[in-house]
């Protein structure tokens, strides 16, 4: 056993996990609950009051906190210190949204003035589009930009875009090709005038082979229309931790936006990846985002425990995920800008904390990392909340709204708003067999009926949520939801004592898809691999089962 779970706060928590009375039960005994369990800053209210928790059961979870080093852990991702270990990197995303003066080092290197001077140059580069001062290879203004990338360097981007969507300034469309499907290109392509259109490459290792072939095939695009290499440096720029072989690529170096190898895929959306992002709503609205996670850092690292947003919501996941059996999380968000959240979370999550060795290389005997889901409230509601509500898994739910809408449009808010608080409630207070029965007292059904019918309308509740409220949906408050998933990640790496930051699980699928484009490519017919591999690739090769 692990010195985690054989830790006597562990096995008091384990104990715990199955003596608590129902949530009902919970908020009968104590008119104070909300007060007790809600916390705000940040412009965001945290409602955790909906779980399976009480006093004990907190304190113990900060205990466990405490007992992993969290504190001295979060001190340390702070000073830049390497905790991405197996990559031998400092983890400074909090350093793309630190003040201009603030000092941050990495090998003794105050990394701030780069930063700062990153984003001097993103406003010229966004203020010369708009101004026309940047125009295309036949003098024309630029029109549309298709920013091209995957995973870290596309979801961040085309979610946060589409999120702030009431701040657009309508001066640029843009567009996001990720998928090296080349339907995904070509689509977009098929809407595009090349004089007008520049492409935005954004990889930070500048090695990803979908960003690459796409980046090749609409530069091929772009010479095929009479265009020639000359006009490429008014077409293409690429955001990079890779300048030489962007430079190689063809990218003229004034085009070329410097990252760093201490900022992840996953949380780089504050750097000049988040190009695309600025040139739709402005680059005043960029900073105000980055103003809103600067926040939420201050808050992580200078709030107690017991009050810190990011370290409750990790706690409460750890709660489930280790002493409750949950495999799951649901991201519910209750407005339609965003949609795309629950999918950024998931790379956010997924990628961090799908690990099973410790630090030290030593096998976890805990479960870490689970699946993150979600949607569209209220969409959802009329799909998958069924199991939420009568299944037999449990399912931990974060329910995500701002109090004002962006579009005030009759009932429309209240309504989205009630469904997402009735939801909360159903799912806390459930439906008992004599409530369901009671129901049915006026229904002319026979007794018998009624009674097998009730049996199905029980619904056992106790199902816990989060409710996560801001006023409204901004880049500032934007800014501080994101950076408090982020942080509530790192809290769960932290008590389970794994890198957050590494992805080799990724590595390999790269690695094995290269070797079979090679195999797909060649003149032999493959037989070197599996029989199920052989048999896809040869038919691949063929091009008809
Ligand atoms: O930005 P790139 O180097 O092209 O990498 C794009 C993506 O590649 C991999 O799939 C990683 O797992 C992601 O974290 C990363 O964001």
């Amino acid at each position: 056993m692990s010195k985690l779970t054989q830790s006597s706060t562990w096995q008091t928590l384990q104990g715990l996990s199955k003596q608590l009375p129902h949530m009902r039960q919970l908020f009968a005994e104590d008119p104070q609950r909300f007060s007790k369990f809600s916390a705000r800053d940040c412009g965001l209210l945290l409602d955790y009051s909906k779980n399976r928790i009480d006093a004990q059961v907190m304190q113990l979870l900060l205990q466990l906190a405490e007992n992993s080093g969290l504190p001295h852990k979060i001190a340390a991702m702070f000073a830049g210190e390497p905790i991405n270990t197996t990559e031998k990197r400092a983890v400074l995303h909090i350093a793309l949204r630190a003040p201009a003066d603030a000092d941050i080092r990495v090998d003794g290197v105050n990394v701030v003035p780069e930063v700062q001077a990153t984003l001097a140059k993103m406003a010229a580069f966004i203020e010369a589009l708009y101004s026309g001062k940047w125009r295309g290879c036949t003098g024309q203004k630029i029109t549309d930009v298709v920013a091209i990338g995957i995973g870290g360097s596309f979801l961040g981007p085309k979610i946060i875009s589409e999120a702030l969507k009431p701040y657009w300034n309508g001066k640029l469309n843009c567009h996001f090709v990720a998928n090296v499907d080349g339907s995904c290109l070509s689509d977009k392509l098929k809407m595009l005038a090349p004089e007008t259109t520049l492409f935005l490459m954004s990889s930070k290792s500048f090695g990803t082979q979908e960003t690459l072939t796409n980046t090749l095939s609409a530069k091929s695009w772009f010479l095929g229309q009479g265009h020639t290499q000359a006009d490429v440096a008014k077409h293409f720029a690429a955001i990079t931790s890779n300048v030489a072989k962007a430079t190689e690529f063809g990218i003229d170096a004034d085009n070329i936006f410097p990252m760093w190898d201490w900022v992840g895929g996953r949380y780089s959306l504050w750097s000049a990846i988040g190009l695309p992002i600025a040139l739709l709503i402005g680059m005043d609205n960029f900073l105000a985002l980055l103003k809103g996670a600067r926040a939420m850092d201050v808050h992580f690292a200078a709030t107690p425990l017991s009050q810190n947003l990011p370290v409750i919501m990790g706690l409460l996941a750890v709660w489930y995920n280790n002493f409750q059996g949950a495999q799951s999380h649901v991201v519910l968000t209750y407005d339609h800008y965003l949609r795309g959240l629950p999918a950024y979370f998931q790379q956010l999550d997924m990628e961090s904390n799908g690990k099973s060795v410790t630090l030290d290389g030593e096998t976890v005997d805990y479960t870490t990392g689970p699946v993150i889901w979600g949607g569209e409230g209220t969409n959802g509601q009329h799909a998958y909340h069924q199991l939420l509500h009568q299944g037999t898994a449990l399912i931990p739910a974060d329910f995500i709204m701002p109090l004002q809408s962006h579009n005030p449009l009759g009932v429309h808010h209240q309504q989205l708003a009630s469904n997402c608080f009735g939801q909360t409630q159903a799912l806390m207070r459930g439906r008992t067999y004599a409530e369901a029965l009671a129901e049915l007292q006026d229904s002319s059904l026979p007794e018998a009926e009624k009674q097998l019918l009730a049996r199905h309308k029980v619904m056992a509740g106790n199902k816990p949520s989060n409710t996560i409220l801001m006023n409204k949906l901004t880049p500032e408050t934007l800014g501080a939801l994101i950076a408090l998933y982020e942080h509530r990640t790192f809290v769960q790496g932290a008590i389970w004592d794994i890198n957050s930051f590494d992805q080799w699980g990724v590595e390999l699928g790269k690695t094995l898809g290269n070797d079979v484009l090679s195999r797909l490519a060649a003149t032999e017919a493959c037989t070197a691999l599996d029989s199920s591999s052989n048999a896809l690739i040869n038919l691949f090769r063929q091009q008809k089962i």
